[in-house]
């Protein structure tokens, strides 16, 4: 099914930041969002996603039962190692090899048994984002996943998103104009 939200207004206090907002994100496709910062991306995912609540409007068409994310802030536990991080989505379903062959594809293998604390920002996002692709989830939603990564390693992390997400639905949020044609988006949504 594709994901419609239709008419959506959404304000914070004096400022609005959706108004009568409508788009379809078409199933098993890639869709990316684009616009500068502070457009509103983050909050129609929020929306999308169910944490935020439109004033006005309809979301329909979401899978939760079967939805991952990559939050723009990681939203990892701390004190528990990557790959128990990794794990805590699968529900006893993913093994250790398909754990640590995903881990080491991202570059992250060094990371498997360090506690999340003791990672640098951009194995912090590798972990968020290899987290989200295992959960095996029909529609995965990602708030700037190649964020502070190197050109190499972002070049990695897109193949494996690719890889996992083929056939799935995927929304991307980013402000680089260069992502969708990168992550190959069938859709692209540019806010204002
Ligand atoms: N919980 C909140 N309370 C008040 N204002 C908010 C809240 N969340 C977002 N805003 C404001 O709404 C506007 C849109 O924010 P949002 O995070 O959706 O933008 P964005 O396009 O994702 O930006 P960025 O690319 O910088 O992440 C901003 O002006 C922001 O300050």
């Amino acid at each position: 099914m594709d994901i419609i939200v239709e008419h959506l207004s959404k304000s914070y206090n004096n400022l609005q930041v959706l108004r009568d907002f409508s788009f379809r994100f078409p199933e098993k496709k890639t869709t990316c969002i684009l616009g500068e910062s502070g457009c509103g991306k983050t909050t129609l995912l929020h929306i999308i996603l169910g944490i935020e609540k439109a004033d006005a409007g309809k979301v329909s068409g979401v899978p939760y039962g079967r939805l991952s994310a990559v939050f723009q802030e990681d939203r990892l536990c701390e004190n528990l190692s990557a790959e128990a991080n990794i794990r805590l989505v699968g529900k006893g379903r993913i093994g250790e090899a398909q754990i640590r062959d995903t881990m080491e594809a991202v570059r992250l293998s060094e990371a498997f048994h360090k506690p999340v604390r003791e990672l640098s920002g951009g194995m912090r996002r590798r972990v968020a984002v290899v987290r989200a692709l295992l959960a095996d989830a029909e529609c995965i939603v990602m708030d700037e996943p190649l964020k502070g990564l190197d050109e190499e390693t972002k070049a990695a992390v897109l193949r494996v998103i690719k890889e996992y997400t083929e056939g799935k639905t995927l929304i991307v949020v980013t402000h680089d104009k260069e992502e969708p044609r990168l992550f190959g988006a069938a859709a692209l949504l540019e806010m204002p």
